[in-house]
């Protein structure tokens, strides 16, 4: 009776096999290399600082640079308002007051980091903040540094979180 149509040997011989496991192989380091870069770019913003406004190589991105950032500020809308690019962010608090505190402790962070938002309260409960460089006239990187930053605040106690709440 022949023996079986691949023993061992043979099958791991084959340069087809040989060539077609290395490609795998290779594939997947270059994925992983891939999957580490892009979420070492996901942290990097929240691991900056921003850079004072008077650097004179400071410039407006563009739109397109702008919305390659965007998916790491996902709860942000860029927007243009008279030819300006800025980032911009809503909440509902729960009181005035809530919201005065919301205010002070992005504005705690916000001068350690030396970029300052437009804050803005309005109908006793509606928060908006929204950066830009106004340096420069649009957005650099610093908006984008203090977006995620702003993000990772624990604000979750000054925020209505159901509309039961809104009374
Ligand atoms: C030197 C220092 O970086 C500048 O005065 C900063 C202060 N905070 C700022 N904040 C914002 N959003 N834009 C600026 O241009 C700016 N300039």
């Amino acid at each position: 009776m022949d023996g079986p149509a691949f023993t061992p040997t043979s099958w791991c011989c084959n340069p087809c096999v040989v060539i077609g496991v290395s490609l795998c192989l290779v594939s997947y380091e270059i994925g992983l290399l891939m999957l580490q870069n892009s979420s070492k770019r996901l942290y990097c913003l929240i691991e900056k600082k921003c850079v004072p406004c008077n650097l004179k190589e400071l410039q407006p991105m563009s739109a397109d640079a702008a919305h390659t950032l965007m998916p790491q500020v996902a709860e942000w809308k860029l927007v243009n308002e008279d030819g300006i690019m800025k980032l911009r962010r809503s909440w509902t608090v729960k009181t005035f007051t809530k919201g005065l505190e919301f205010f002070k402790i992005v504005a705690f962070l916000v001068e350690n980091e030396g970029h300052h938002p437009d804050l803005h309260l309005v109908g006793w409960n509606n928060v908006t903040i929204e950066i830009w460089t106004h340096a420069v006239g649009g957005l650099t990187e610093n908006d984008f540094i203090l977006a995620a930053k702003i993000d990772k605040l624990d604000l979750l106690d000054l925020l209505r979180r159901k509309p039961s709440d809104s009374h």
